[in-house]
Parts: structure tokens; sequence; C-alpha cells
């Protein structure tokens, strides 16, 4: 308060405590006499300088404060009346009064003894006869400043009226005027506070309206409030800083100068652990120069007007009670003064700026409520939620989809109650490990829809914690599973059964006959495999047709399952090939009875897209465990009885028996050796005469393979022929053959035989080989021979397979210029028919007609048909297996070509045939006409 302002006292002075009086100066002269004590108000003399030692004082010290004065010795101050915090200003004024008026004027109150204040107008002048004392008077002027202070409570109406009365009345006294003029002061100051919280209030108002705006905008609410605060506050700078997670999510800046938005330096709240201890204290931390040091420290690198300037902080709390972020409003003046009302205002932006920080956090997890909701509504799998006893209380569109069940037939029932799972023990499953162990419990589950439905489903119920760990609810998935279901069952089906005829296939027969195995090592009981093949199932195919043969194979399919009980099993193992596992087999006899139903009921006739078919089958037998007690062997000794079954004629059927056994495994370790025969040159070649009926002439051989095995000795080519055939070895073997022939034809030549032919056997592997011309061409050509004098003996099976392609191919032999001959006639059914289109030079008589000559006359008679026919056929005949005259003599009679047989020759190797042959002549020639 400048001049002789008025100084307030507020609280008690600490320094005087009641009783305590202040002492008269020894000098003091008597105010009684000088009637000074009836004067009002204190008249002293004092030191100018504290505590104001009194010199003298009257006695309306007593009045005016409730002290006496009292003897010289006392050593009372004046001063100790006045408030020590505002001993030192009083001071400074008067002395400055002093100095500039050599007097002084103010007012200031004092407490009186009995606690109360007064107010004083304190007068004075250095003392005329010493500089260091003053004299003056305290007049109590208490009432007049009580009445200014009922008049300042008085509101800005009055003050028009004060404004008013103070022209008009022109006050006379001064001290009213200057009493008055202060309150206009006061009220304009008052006015300006008005003006700024009006200001403050229009601006939080419009931030609220933009807030409750459509068209909101957190970020463009920030950037408002730096704008509408800065001017407001009248700050030249006001930042907004957030962090989440430690790092700042977004920082602005706005610069009243420039009027533009910067992003500011970043704020990391890791890095400011001292300004977020004062935030989190206090609403409001103003920071001055020199204040707060540490937080200064903190903020050098990314606030250094913090060093400068003064800086008001707001923080910013979140939801979870942590600083989320910071406002700072920056003033470049140093001695900015932050008004209550500003810090308040800013107080009141925090507030909001909270508020919309936690609405967007609200909307942000409300969004993403929205969107998870939306994500389990529309997601093809079931999910549910259940209650801590189990019951809905909630459940998706899949859900209902699944059960049939629509939520509200579902909310607050019991899950089990309303799944109605057809393996119940799972209940017991489920209630333990949720309820009990509160425990995940998935699995896969039967159940039945509300429509009755049974379906499969794979749930999975996971127990779901609060933040106190306490179980709150379950969450489940829960998934349709039967179509994978039924995928997995069809997979299962075609992976274990014959998808042309619905039986089982091998695998899974072979599962069974395995178990089948282990029940008869168990019960001591008996099976029996049967497998069953049907005969020349190839023609059917080749004939009429894939689709038909398939037909045909469903229909027997379904004829063998009529024979056999629903308990055994039937399989198709390949093609054409059928096995039968038969359980609880007495004795064999039961099995050849089921056996020879089967045969019987699969040679009746088949009707397939207007075709009547006769087939028949081969069947083999084999028993367990008495056969064998292992899958392998049991399905290698039925396939072998099969097989012999096959080999003694078709549509029959055979046990197993372990001779069948040897022979298989002698079959094996033929084929074996068979490999290295040719390279060890243990095959090779015997020549067989023939002899001419005409002249009694050696006219040619036939050359017959033979094998002498190292251990085993000679091996018939009964025996090994058949199975280079199956190996496809009979290809090298044969073309060495053709050769090995070729060069004897070269060498008998040489030795003077030009004119004798040899007879290669063909197989029937061979016959179809393509490359088989070639050779033949190639063989000739090397060794340079006259091809007529080579002959190939085809067997009459051989050209009733596939006949067109034959005989193509016998025409192609026929333009190499090669002999050709039909071997074993009379034992292959051929058509005379086909044979008329054959070209063929040569037939020859099978030596199953030959040997029973003259005992067999229906032998006689078909050799000398078929020799007759021949003729007709303009083609020669050699009969083959001649052992007698008698035989001789009979063919001759019906004019046969040529004979073969051991009554001329045995088969001899080329060397003893060549060394021989001079006498060969001679016997055939005796043989011949001797007799
Ligand atoms: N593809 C080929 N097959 C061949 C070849 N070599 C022989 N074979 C065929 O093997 C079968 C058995 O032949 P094999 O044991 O050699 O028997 C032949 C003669 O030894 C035998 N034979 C001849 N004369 C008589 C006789 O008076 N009595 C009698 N009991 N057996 C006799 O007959 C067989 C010749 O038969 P065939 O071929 O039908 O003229 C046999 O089927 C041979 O064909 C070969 O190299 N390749």
């Amino acid at each position: 308060m400048p001049g002789h302002g008025r100084m307030p006292c507020p609280v008690p002075p600490k320094e005087i405590s009641p009783g305590m009086t202040l002492s008269r100066d020894r000098a003091t002269p008597s105010f009684s006499d000088s009637g000074l004590n009836l004067l009002p108000g204190v008249i002293y003399r004092r030191n100018i300088t504290p505590p104001w030692q009194p010199e003298w004082l009257n006695d309306g010290l007593q009045a005016l404060c409730g002290y006496r004065p009292r003897g010289a010795d006392d050593s009372a101050q004046l001063l100790s009346v006045i408030p020590l915090s505002r001993q030192q200003e009083l001071q400074q004024q008067i002395e400055r009064q002093l100095r500039e008026q050599n007097r002084f004027s103010i007012e200031y109150s004092i407490r009186h003894k009995d606690g109360s204040i007064r107010w004083i107008q304190d007068r004075g002048q250095r003392a005329p006869d010493n500089a260091q004392m003053i004299e003056g008077l305290w007049l109590d002027i208490s009432d007049r400043v009580n009445r200014e202070e009922q008049l300042r409570t008085q509101h800005s109406q009055l003050q028009g009226e004060l404004k008013l009365s103070a022209s008009k009345l022109q006050l006379a006294n001064q001290e009213l005027k200057r009493a008055l003029l202060t309150q206009i002061e006061l009220q304009e100051a008052r006015s300006t506070e008005l003006q700024r919280i009006q200001g403050q209030q229009q601006t939080l108002s419009r931030l609220v309206d933009m807030a409750s705006s459509k068209r909101y905008d957190f970020h463009q609410l920030l950037k408002e409030i730096c704008h509408l605060c800065c001017r407001i506050l009248r700050t030249d700078r006001l930042g907004i800083w957030m962090f989440e997670d430690n790092a700042a999510v977004s920082d602005l800046l706005y610069d009243t100068a420039t009027d533009a938005f910067s992003p500011p330096a970043t704020i990391r709240p890791d890095s400011h652990p001292q300004l977020l201890e004062f935030l989190r204290q206090q609403r409001i931390l103003i920071l001055h120069q020199g204040d707060h040091p540490e937080v200064v420290n903190e903020l050098q690198e990314t606030l250094p007007s913090a060093a400068d300037n003064r800086l008001i902080f707001a923080p910013l709390t979140g939801s979870n009670q942590t600083i989320c972020g910071v406002l700072i409003a920056d003033c470049d003046n140093r001695r900015r003064t932050w008004h209550s009302d500003e810090r308040f205002f800013l107080a009141s932006v925090a507030d909001f700026l909270e508020l919309q920080i936690m609405n967007q956090q609200k909307q942000g997890l409300l969004d993403e409520l929205r969107a998870f909701r939306n994500a389990v509504e529309q997601s093809n799998s079931g999910v549910m939620m259940l209650n801590r006893n189990g019951e809905f209380v909630y459940v998706n569109h899949a859900f209902s989809n699944i059960t049939g069940f629509q939520a509200d037939e579902l909310i607050g029932q019991p899950l089990l109650e309303r799944l109605q799972l057809v393996q119940q023990s799972l209940d017991s499953q489920i209630r333990e490990s949720l309820f009990e162990q509160q425990a995940l419990w998935q699995g896969e589950v039967r159940a039945r829809s509300k429509q009755g439905n049974l379906y499969w489903a794979h749930m999975t119920l996971t127990p779901v914690l609060d933040e106190r760990k306490q179980l709150c609810q379950f969450m489940g998935v829960y998934l349709d599973t039967t179509g994978q279901k039924d995928a997995q069952a069809h997979i299962e089906k075609l992976a274990f059964s014959d998808p042309l005829t619905g039986l089982e296939n091998r695998q899974l027969f072979q599962e069974k006959l395995q178990q089948a195995l282990l029940n008869c090592e168990r019960s001591g009981s008996q099976i029996a495999l049967l497998f069953l093949d049907i005969d020349n199932f190839k023609r059917i195919n080749d004939s009429l047709g894939h689709r038909t043969g398939d037909q045909l194979l469903i229909q027997v399919a379904t004829r063998i399952k009529a024979c056999v009980r629903t308990s055994d099993g039937v399989a198709r193992i390949g093609g054409d090939e059928f096995t039968i596992l038969l359980h609880e087999v007495e004795k064999p006899s039961d099995a050849g009875a089921v056996a020879k139903n089967i045969l019987t009921i699969i040679s009746k006739p088949f009707y397939i897209d207007d075709h009547q078919i006769m087939v028949s089958a081969s069947l083999g037998i084999t028993l367990a465990p008495g056969d064998g007690s292992d899958i392998n062997s049991i399905m290698r000794h039925a396939d072998l009885a099969m097989y012999k079954a096959k080999a003694q004629g078709k549509n029959t059927l055979q046990f197993f028996t372990e001779t069948m056994n040897e022979e298989a495994q002698l079959r094996l370790f033929l084929e074996n050796e068979l490999r290295n025969a040719m390279a060890n040159e243990e095959l090779y070649l015997n020549l067989q005469p023939k002899v001419d009926l005409a002249d009694g002439t050696i006219c040619g051989m036939e050359a017959l393979l033979r094998w002498n095995h190292p251990e085993r000795g000679m091996i018939p080519p009964d025996h090994f022929i058949p199975i280079a055939e199956d190996t496809g070895q009979i290809i090298e073997i044969g073309n060495w053959i053709i050769r090995t022939c070729c060069d004897y034809i070269v060498r008998l030549t040489e030795e003077g035989y030009g004119h004798l032919n040899i007879a290669v056997n063909l197989s029937a592997r061979q016959f179809r080989e393509p490359s088989l011309i070639e050779t033949i061409k190639m063989a000739i050509c090397e060794s340079g021979i006259d091809p007529t004098q080579l002959e190939f003996e085809i067997t009459e099976s051989m050209l009733m397979d596939k006949v067109d392609q034959a005989i193509e191919q016998m025409n192609q032999l026929k333009r190499i210029g090669v002999t050709l001959s039909i071997d074993d006639f009379g034992t292959g059914y051929s058509s005379l028919a086909y044979l008329r289109q054959f070209p063929i030079d040569l037939i020859k008589v099978d030596r199953s007609f030959v040997q029973d000559i003259p005992y067999n006359s229906g032998d006689m008679e078909i050799t000398a048909a078929v020799i007759a026919m021949a003729h007709r056929l303009n083609l020669r005949v050699v009969a083959e297996g001649v052992e007698t005259a008698e035989q001789q003599d009979f063919l001759r009679q019906q004019l046969c070509s040529y004979a073969q047989g051991y009554f001329y020759s045995k088969p001899l190797t080329f060397e003893l045939l060549v060394q021989q042959l001079p006498a060969l002549n001679r016997q055939a020639n005796n043989k011949l006409f001797s007799q």
C-alpha cells in the first residue's frame, strides 16, 4: 500500500503476549501536569529504529492498547503491539516518508491487549532536538476503518452510487475521498477478476459444447483447449502431453506468438520422476524460478524455459489414478502472477480434459467391446458364457444354430441339462473339472438338439477369473463337428472298404484276421480262410468290357456274402480275388461245405446288361491255427491252395497241404536260382530228331531246353519254364535259344546236313513280345541260314487268346520266311474256322493222343481225323511221343507226315546228335521199312 495506506492485521501479533505492558521512559514529562493525558490517542516520543523504545508516552496507551505505561526501568517497546510480519515493512514506509517529507502519516492495525484489532493513524516527525527520535501521535481510527470495511462489502451496484456520491458530494474530507477511491480500485480489480472469470466460464462452456457436439473430434478439442487457454490465461504457450505405458502418445504445443501448433519435445514419464511426484500431490503446480530445482533439473532438456520462466502445470489423472498426461502453460513474463481464479480455471480445464480422456478411453473400450461382441455374434463357432453355477448367461447365434435352442430358451438354464449329452458319463467329468477343479474341460460330445437330432460337437469350457483371481464365470466354445465326423467315417470307410463291392478291403480284412487269430489262441477255436479267384475273369473283361466285369464282381460279392454268416468276413483283396474268413470252424469239412456252396452259387448264370454270363471260380482253403498262426502264412497258404485248385482244372476247391508249401518253396528257390542260370551256363539245348514217315530219314529236330543245376541236377523244363515265363526271363532265354538254333543249323550245314531244320518252342510271353520279329530277323541275318530251316512251334492255347493279334504276329513271322507249326494240337479246343486263317505249315498231334494207340480207339480216331483234316487244309502233320512200332504203323497208315518220339531217339545234345546222325538215320529207316 503506497504512502499512507492501511495495513490489515488479520492475525494477533505473536510478539506481544497478553498482560504485557509498555514502559514509560525515564525522561518522560509528567503528562498529568501538562494535560497531555487529556488528549485522545497516544502521544509518544520514541526511538526512530525498532523496537521503537519510547522515551515518553501519555496515558492514552491504556485506552488504545490496554497497556499501562510503567516505570522507566521497563523495557517496553511500542513496536511489539504491531504484528511481527508487518513490522519491517512499516518501518520501511515510515523511514521513506521521513526521508521524503520529514514526517509521516500511516494507517495500520495493532492488537489490543484483549486481543481485538484496532486501527490507528500514526503521524509523526523527527524530534527537533534529536534526529534519532520521533515525536508522534497514534489516533484511534477503528470506527472509521470498520465503517469503510462495511462499505467495501457492498457490491458493484454500490460502485456507481459511490462514484456518483463521490462526485456529487465532493467530499471535503480528503481521507474519506481517498478511502472511496480505494474502494473504486478494489471494485475495478474485482470487476477485472469478474471479467476474467466470465471469460473462463465462457471458455469452459465452449469446451463443453465442443465435447457434446456431434462433430466431436478429440484432437481438435485438444487444440481448442490450447488455443483458448492461452488466450484466456494470457500465456505465451500452452501444451498438452499425454502418456501411455510410459511413452508419450500425443503431444501438442500452441504458441501464441506464431498462432501455430507444433509438436513439442517429448516428455517421458520415467525421465521425470520428480515432476510426476509433484503432480501426483498437487492439482496445480507453479514453477517459479529457483523453485523446485529438482523438477527444473529434470525439465532442463525437454523444457529449457522451465529454468527461466514461470510455468504452471496441471496433471491429468486417468481412470486408474495414474498420471496420464499434463497440461503446461508457459509464460515469458517472469513476474507473472497466477491469480487464484486462473489456477482454478486451469484445474477446471484439467478436470474437463480428464473427463474427456476418460470418455475417450471409455469410448475406445466400448468400441472394442462392440467390435468384440459383433465378432462373437457373427462367429461361425458357437460361443457361450456360463455363470459360476454353470447356467447360461450368453449364447451367440451359432450356438443356437447348433443346439436348436434360442438364446431365451437357454439363458438361466443349466448347460448340461440343455445339451442332453448322449455320453452321460461326461456329465460328471465336466462337473468335476469345472466346479471342483475349476479347470478347463474340452472334448468331443454327442448331444441331442432341441429337434431331437443327434450331432457331434467339440466343446471347450474355460473358467474365467476376476481381478481377485476368483472364479466369476465360464466361457465356452462349441463347434459342430458332425460334418467332420461324417467325413472322417467316410474316409475310414474308404480306407477300409472296397469301393466297388463295398466289401472289406485287404487292410481291414487282415486286421480282422489278426484279431481272429488272437481269439483262436485264447479260446482254442479254429478259423478257416477261403481264397477265391474267378476263373478266366480276364476274358470277361476283355470280351465284354470292364463295366460288365465290374458288375459281375459286385454280383459275385453279393452271392458270396449270402453264403456266410454276418459275423464272418468277406473281402475283395484284388481284381477278381476274394477272401472269406469263417469263425468257429469245428472241422475242415464245415469250411469245405461253405466253399462248395460258394462255388455252386457262383457257377449259376449271372445276368448283366442283357448278357447271360457263366463263370466258375477256384477256391483254396486253409485252417488256422493248424495250417499257420500268422496272417502272412495263412494268406499265402490259402493262395497256394487256390492256385492248386486252378491248376487242377478250375471250378474246384482245394485244401492247403504241406506239399503245396514245399512246391511253393521250391518254386521260390528255382526263381532265385534261374536268375544266375544263364550267366553260369547251366542252361543248354537238347535236340530230338523227327523222322519223315515217307522215306524213313531224319528230317529235322525239336530243340528242348535243359537246366543242369549244380546242386539239384537236371530240372525239368515243366518246372522252370513257367517260372521263367512269370518272371519275364523267358525273353532273354528264348532269344538265346533262337540264336543258338541258328548257330546249330549253320554247323549242321557245315557237317553236311544242310537239309535239316530245327523247331523252337515259343512260350506265350515270347510270342506276344513285340521285339520277337526283330530278334528272329537278326538271328537269321547274322547266321545267314535259310529261314525255312527255322521252325517255330506255337501252342494252340497261345493262339486262342486274342486271335487277331496272334494271326498278325504269325503273318509277320511268315513274312520272314520261317516255318510255323501248331504244337499240342487237339488240347486247346481250337476252332477249325480259325485254323484256316492261321498261316501255318504244320500241325503237331499231341502226345496224349498218340500214347494210347493202338489201345484207345477214341484217340486213334481223333489222331486219324486230325491228320485227315490237316491234309484237307494242305498242312503237314507231326505226331509226337511215338514210342512203339504200332504207333508208327498207325500213323503211317493215316499218311501222317512226320513222327517224333523215343521210338527213334530221345533228345540229345547237339554234339551227340551230330555224332549219331548217320546211325539215327539208319535206325529210322530200318524201323520203318525192315518189318
Ligand atoms: N517254350 C519252351 N518250351 C520248352 C522248351 N523246351 C521244352 N519245352 C517244353 O517243356 C515241356 C516239357 O518238355 P520236355 O520235358 O523236354 O519234354 C519234351 C520231350 O522230352 C518229350 N518227349 C518227346 N518224345 C517223347 C516220348 O516218346 N515219350 C515221352 N513221354 N515224352 C516225349 O515231350 C516234350 C516235347 O513236347 P512238345 O514241346 O509238346 O513237343 C514241353 O511242353 C516242351 O514244349 C523250350 O525251349 N521252350
